[in-house]
């Protein structure tokens, strides 16, 4: 299957200030991805670059397999985008809002903005004005808008920002169907992993300007028990010393909560950190091994809190 957006070794230099510093990854038809990373990452400057606001300063980035740099019109025709909050008329209904948009797009049917409503589940409050929507249901109108022109790729930036809980369980249950249903991509960026995981196929972590991690949601492949990160727990005396050996032979940083070590490392390489630790006369009384959780990962690559 063609991807449906492919990052080729994109960089963008501002000034003299490399903001982003070599993308590659790729996006599939049909598939939510969560672009995750904290504020100043570099997250809107590369959406920028995918929905043609901002030229790349080298690579390419290809929609439908159509370069943004060689085939600009057809790539761009290809994505749809909520890139800064959603423009319409507040005194007009989202009915009109979207009749008005249509007509600036060549062959857009009334019944293709019919469909674009029931997707995005807006179905009698179309007819009200936009004026009096919710944060959520003008986020709604915002992708029924994007969605207009039938694009491969939905790109959606801070989609959850300033939205409550149940704004939040709304987005993520439209975001799924128009996925599945209409076999759309979705990119989703977000400096809050929790509020977006759930709806994600897979969540790529940038950071500096680089992508640190890109990891399927619910993988549970034998190869993400052993080789991924498991949390691990040691009640272990002293504790100050194994601390120390940890730092120094593993490379490992762990902190003391409530009498025991806590840290992340690969499962398949525990038992030679523990036989290391005995080794040295440190006394074990008990090891727990967990699998990490997402966030658990992520705070570790990242250093700092994306939960939210
Ligand atoms: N026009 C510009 N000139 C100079 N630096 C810029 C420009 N635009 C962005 N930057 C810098 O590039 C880095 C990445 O910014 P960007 O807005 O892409 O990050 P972000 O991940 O979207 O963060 P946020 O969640 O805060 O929007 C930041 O350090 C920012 O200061």
């Amino acid at each position: 299957m063609q991807a449906a957006m492919e990052l080729i070794d994109v960089k963008k230099t501002i000034g003299k200030k490399e903001i982003i510093k070599g993308l590659s990854f790729t996006i599939n038809q049909g598939e939510v991805f969560g672009f995750i990373g904290p504020n100043g990452a570099g997250k809107t400057t590369t959406i920028r670059m995918m929905v043609g606001l901002m030229k790349l300063t080298d690579g390419d980035i290809r929609i439908l397999g159509n370069s943004v740099k060689t085939d600009y019109k057809k790539a761009i025709a290809e994505v749809g985008a909520i890139v800064e909050n959603p423009e319409m008329y507040p005194f007009m209904s989202g009915w009109s809002n979207l009749k008005h948009y249509a007509r600036m797009i060549p062959g857009i049917t009334e019944q293709r903005i019919q469909e674009v409503v029931e997707l995005v589940g807006l179905g009698k409050a179309i007819k009200e004005k936009a004026g009096r929507y919710s944060l959520g249901m003008r986020q709604r109108l915002g992708i029924a808008q994007a969605l207009l022109h039938n694009p491969s790729v939905l790109i959606l930036d801070e989609p959850t920002n300033g939205l409550d809980p149940a704004g939040i369980r709304e987005i993520r249950h439209y975001v799924r169907r128009l996925a599945t249903e209409e076999n759309v991509a979705i990119i989703i960026s977000s400096h809050l992993l929790g509020e977006v995981e759930q709806m994600c196929d897979r969540i790529g972590i940038i950071k500096n300007g680089e992508m640190i991690a890109i990891q399927a949601v619910n993988d549970t492949s034998e190869e993400s028990e052993t080789q991924v990160l498991s949390q691990v727990k040691l009640e272990v005396s002293p504790a100050d010393q194994a601390i120390e050996i940890l730092k120094t032979s593993f490379e490992i940083d762990a902190v003391l909560d409530a009498n025991k070590l806590v840290f992340q490392y690969e499962k398949n390489n525990i038992p030679s950190l523990i036989e290391s630790l005995v080794k040295q006369n440190i006394a074990i009384y008990q090891v727990e091994v967990s699998k990490a959780s997402l966030e658990d990962k992520f705070f570790d690559l990242i250093g700092e809190n994306i939960i939210g």
